[in-house]
C-alpha cells in the first residue's frame, strides 16, 4: 500500500473507482461478495481465458478467496440467512479477479449501516484474525491509511443502502496526487509478485491522471 498523506486542505478530491461491494440492503435482501485473488487480463481472448483459468485453479489464491468467504459468511449470519452464491470471475479493465456472490435475508430490521459496521475491515484491508491484525497493523505501519478502504456509499431513512470498499483510489489536490492499493497477503505471498500485482490496480486512475 502507498502512503496517504492527510489532506492539507478542502481543495483535494478523492478519486474512487470502488471495484468491491461490501454491502447493499434493500428490505430484507442484503447482498455482498468475496473479491479477493488477482490475475492480469490478457491482449487476446485465448491469453484472458488463461489467466481466468489460472485464477480458478490457483491453491494460493483460492485460500485467499475461502478465507474472504468464510468471514463475511460468519458476519453475516449475526443477521439472518446466509447464502453463498456460484464463484466466478469479475473482471475489470486490466485486472480480473475471483468473486463469490454472498447474500442474506434479514431476520429483523438492520440498518445498512449496522451491516457495514460489521463487515469493515474486509479481510483484505484489516487482516485476520480481526483484532490482532489490527493492533498489528497499528504498531507497524509507518504511515496513515487516511482514507483508503473505508466505506463509501449511501443510506436513505428506511436503512437501505448500498457501500463499496474504498480500495484502489487516490486523493488529488492541486499539482500532487497520491495514489493507493493494497492486496490481501497469506503465509505463502511472495513480496515481489504482490509489487507487480499492485501495479495494475493503480493503473486506472494513472491513466487517467496522464492523459493531457
Ligand atoms: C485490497 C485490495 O484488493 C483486494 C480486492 C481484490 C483483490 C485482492 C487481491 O487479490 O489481493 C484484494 O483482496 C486493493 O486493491 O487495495
Amino acid at each position: 500500500m502507498l502512503p496517504l498523506p492527510r489532506p492539507a486542505d478542502r481543495r483535494r478530491g478523492v478519486l474512487r473507482p470502488a471495484p468491491e461491494r461490501l454491502v447493499r440492503r434493500e428490505g430484507e435482501v442484503v447482498q455482498t461478495e468475496a473479491l479477493a485473488g488477482s490475475m492480469p487480463r490478457g491482449d487476446t481472448p485465448e491469453a484472458d481465458d488463461e489467466y481466468a483459468r489460472a485464477l480458478l485453479d490457483s491453491e494460493k489464491l483460492q485460500h485467499e478467496q475461502r478465507l474472504v468467504v468464510d468471514t463475511i459468511c460468519d458476519q453475516l449470519a449475526a443477521f439472518g440467512t446466509v447464502g453463498e452464491g456460484e464463484q466466478g470471475i469479475r473482471k475489470l479493465t486490466n485486472i480480473q479477479h475471483l468473486k463469490t456472490p454472498i447474500n442474506a435475508v434479514l431476520d429483523g430490521d438492520t440498518h445498512v449501516l449496522e451491516l457495514v459496521e460489521a463487515l469493515h475491515p474486509t479481510p483484505a484491508v484489516g487482516g485476520l484474525p480481526l483484532e490482532a491484525a489490527l493492533a498489528t497493523i497499528r504498531d507497524t505501519e509507518t504511515w496513515d491509511r487516511g482514507w483508503y478502504a473505508s466505506p463509501v456509499g449511501w443510506f436513505d431513512a428506511a436503512g437501505d443502502g448500498e457501500f463499496a470498499v474504498g480500495i484502489r483510489s487516490g486523493v488529488a489536490g492541486g499539482r500532487e496526487a497520491t495514489l493507493f492499493a493494497g492486496n490481501g497477503i497469506v503465509g505463502d505471498s511472495d513480496p515481489d509478485d504482490e509489487w507487480d500485482e499492485l501495479q495494475p490496480k493503480v493503473r486506472p486512475i494513472m491513466d487517467e491522471l496522464e492523459r493531457e
